[in-house]
């Protein structure tokens, strides 16, 4: 079994990411530039946040961060949307989903210029993914993809199984995966809330994509024995001998089902990483776009 290590992979990522920014900097250029949007104070989109700022200093983009009230309206926020728009320095606007209830969360998501959409959320993003053209990938299927690259993980002609129908993770992934790429060509079956022998299903999957949300859902007895099983999950659960008070868990039950695996991603400490490098590898595309 092996451990597919985010840390690694996503090293690999960021030094070739920054052996491109360097090359832009010598040759006296502006460096790429991400613009994110935080709208109140949720833990996790804190941390998240505040990791993919940190993470664009590494690797020599500019960022900046603009930090939004709780209760802001939909009409200053899309405001602050079209400014970035606008704004000829900016390559590239993330906006921290989820988003408080008085924000029409599709709204903003289709106020973003296609061209600076480094998450890959527009309906022209999305669309373009589907016909299998060139555009941003959402960061995580983007992010599932180079760890694939990195470990050198074969697909072609598995049985490749998504729990998951989001359209942030489990449906662009499904089309990734059944694409005809280097790491798709796969049988995809995608199940969801309604799906009916989950278990079964499971069962047959060559790689298990989990991407529902639910802690430790995926139990050793739903795992083919040799699969490749990819974790999505991080929901946070209280557990007071904890420093902060809580820890971070994946959809899979890792202990039990790791040693049925030929490899699978750990959580925290795998998928997760990598979403912010494929986040760093759009930003870095869109400048290229815009700017030549
Ligand atoms: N517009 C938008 N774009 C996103 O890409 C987006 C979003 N909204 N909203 C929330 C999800 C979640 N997401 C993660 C990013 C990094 C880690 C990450 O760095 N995880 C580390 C640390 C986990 C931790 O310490 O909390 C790990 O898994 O090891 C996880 C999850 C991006 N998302």
């Amino acid at each position: 079994m092996i451990v597919l290590d985010g840390k690694v992979a996503a090293a690999a990522t960021k030094d070739q990411l920054k052996e491109e920014v360097d090359a832009i900097i010598r040759a006296g250029r502006p460096a790429p530039h991400l613009a994110a949007i935080l709208v109140g104070n949720n833990g996790a989109s804190e941390t998240y946040v505040a990791s993919k700022v940190k993470q664009c200093a590494e690797i020599g983009f500019q960022s900046t961060l603009i930090r939004l009230d709780a209760d802001v309206s939909e009409e200053h926020l899309l405001e602050k949307i079209e400014s970035l728009n606008n704004d000829p320095s900016v390559d590239g606007i993330l906006v921290q989903l989820p988003l408080p209830k008085q924000v029409n969360e599709q709204k903003v998501i289709e106020a973003i210029d296609p061209a600076k959409d480094v998450d890959g959320f527009h309906p022209a993003s999305a669309g373009k993914l589907v016909q299998g053209l060139p555009t941003f990938i959402p960061a995580t299927p983007y992010g599932i993809m180079l760890m694939l690259e990195h470990f050198n993980l074969e697909t072609k002609g598995k049985h490749a199984v998504v729990i998951g129908r989001s359209n942030i993770v489990g449906r662009p992934m499904s089309i990734l995966l059944s694409s005809n790429n280097r790491f798709g060509n796969c049988t995809v079956t995608i199940c969801h809330s309604h799906t009916h022998n989950l278990k079964e299903i499971c069962l047959q999957a060559d790689i298990l994509v989990a991407a529902l949300g639910k802690p430790e859902f995926v139990k050793a007895d739903m795992v083919k024995e040799g699969a490749i099983v990819i974790d999505v999950g991080i929901t946070r659960v209280e557990d007071n001998t904890a420093k902060k008070g809580f820890r971070i868990k994946g959809d899979v039950a890792y202990n039990e089902v790791a040693p049925k695996t030929a490899a699978i991603t750990p959580v925290p400490g795998g998928v997760g990483l990598m979403t912010i490098a494929g986040l760093l590898k759009n930003t870095l595309q869109a400048y290229k776009q815009r700017r030549g």
